[in-house]
Parts: C-alpha cells; structure tokens; sequence
C-alpha cells in the first residue's frame, strides 16, 4: 500500500505545480513514475545519513525520500524563493520532521554532508564544484541520468558503485568521490 503522505504530495503538486512553475507539465501530469524514481534514491544510502538534495525545485527527490526514509536528515537546498516556500508548505502539510529547507545557493550552505542528491540540476562534476566545500569524504553523489553516465563518472574520476535502470533509458546513478579532487 502506498504511503498516504505520497498520495498527498501528489496533491500539492497538483494544487500549487502549475501556478508555482514547480516543475515541468510532463511531471505534474503523471506524477506517479517520478516518485517512483525518486524512491531509488533511498537504496545506496546508509540507515542515519544525512543528505543534501540540492536544487530540490518541486520536492524530486527530497520529499519522496524523506518520506520513505524517516532515518534520514534531509536538507532540501533551493535557491528559487517561490520553490522554497512551497517546500516549506509540503513539509509542514506532510509533517515531515526529518527535513529542512535551506533557500539560497547551495554554494552559500555552511552544513558538511557527505550524501548528496541531485536530479536535473547539472553534471555529477558541476554539482560537485557547488557542494565540495560542504563535502565530507568519501561523498557520494546520487542522480538519474541518461545513457551517457559513464563519461559524467568518469569526468570525475570517481567510482560509480550502484547503477540501477529506471526504464526509458535512465539511470539512478551513485558514486564515490574518496577524497577532495584537485
Ligand atoms: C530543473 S530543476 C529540477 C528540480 C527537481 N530536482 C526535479 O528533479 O524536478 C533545477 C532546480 O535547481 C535549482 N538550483 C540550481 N542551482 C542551484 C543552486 N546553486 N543552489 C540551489 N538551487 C539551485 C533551480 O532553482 C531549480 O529549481
């Protein structure tokens, strides 16, 4: 049975998505199958972590992962002020206490993390240049990706250590940054 506070997501995104531009109207269609995805960014994280979503916009995949993962402590970093209030809205709404919202520049956040997610903002290395000064290490990096993950991973130099298919030709990607890159 799905958890009611995903059915309840949906619902704000359906409320607010249009009028708030909080994601594209492919997305607040069929929601469905991109909660889906953002639950797989769940697997290569250990019980207790803490995360930092950065780029959150509508809540993909922060909300849906902090729902499924009570264990976690979420940062959802956007720096779009409308965005950032109505994530406030979904974590009150939902009571989600396991989250925060941090609305700014990601470049700007003075926590230190060593899981950080990151869906349709920018290649594994440009989103690396954005948090590494918050990194503990080794730092992992989570993020869907198209076909051509192997070039991203290996522009880094890192290790991809979990590749799942998510159908239609992407990929949850994660991998391992061991120490700061030079
Ligand atoms: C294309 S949207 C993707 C939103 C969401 N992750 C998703 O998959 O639907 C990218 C988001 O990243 C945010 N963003 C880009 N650079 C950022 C930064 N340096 N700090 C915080 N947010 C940023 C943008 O404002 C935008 O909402």
């Amino acid at each position: 049975m799905k958890d009611p506070r995903l059915e309840a997501y949906v619902e704000l995104l359906r409320r607010y998505g249009q009028t708030l531009d909080l994601a594209s109207p492919r997305v607040l269609e069929n929601p469905w199958p991109h909660l889906e995805a953002a639950l797989a960014y769940a697997e290569p994280i250990p019980h207790g972590e803490a995360v930092l979503d950065v780029g959150s916009g509508g809540g993909l995949p922060g909300i849906p992962l902090a729902i499924a993962r009570p264990d976690l402590e979420i940062t959802l970093a956007e720096v779009r002020k409308r965005r950032a209030a109505f994530l406030e809205l979904a974590v009150h709404h939902l009571g989600l206490t396991n989250v925060r919202v941090y609305n700014g520049d990601v470049r700007k956040w003075s926590g230190r993390v060593a899981y950080v997610t990151a869906q349709a903002v920018a290649s594994f290395a440009d989103v690396y240049r954005i948090v590494r000064h918050a990194a503990r290490y080794p730092m992992v990096l989570i993020s869907r990706k198209g076909a051509d993950w192997e070039g991203e991973v290996a522009a880094l130099g890192a290790e991809a250590f979990h590749v799942k298919p998510l159908g239609g030709g992407a990929y949850l990607v994660a991998l391992r940054i061991e120490r700061e890159r030079v």
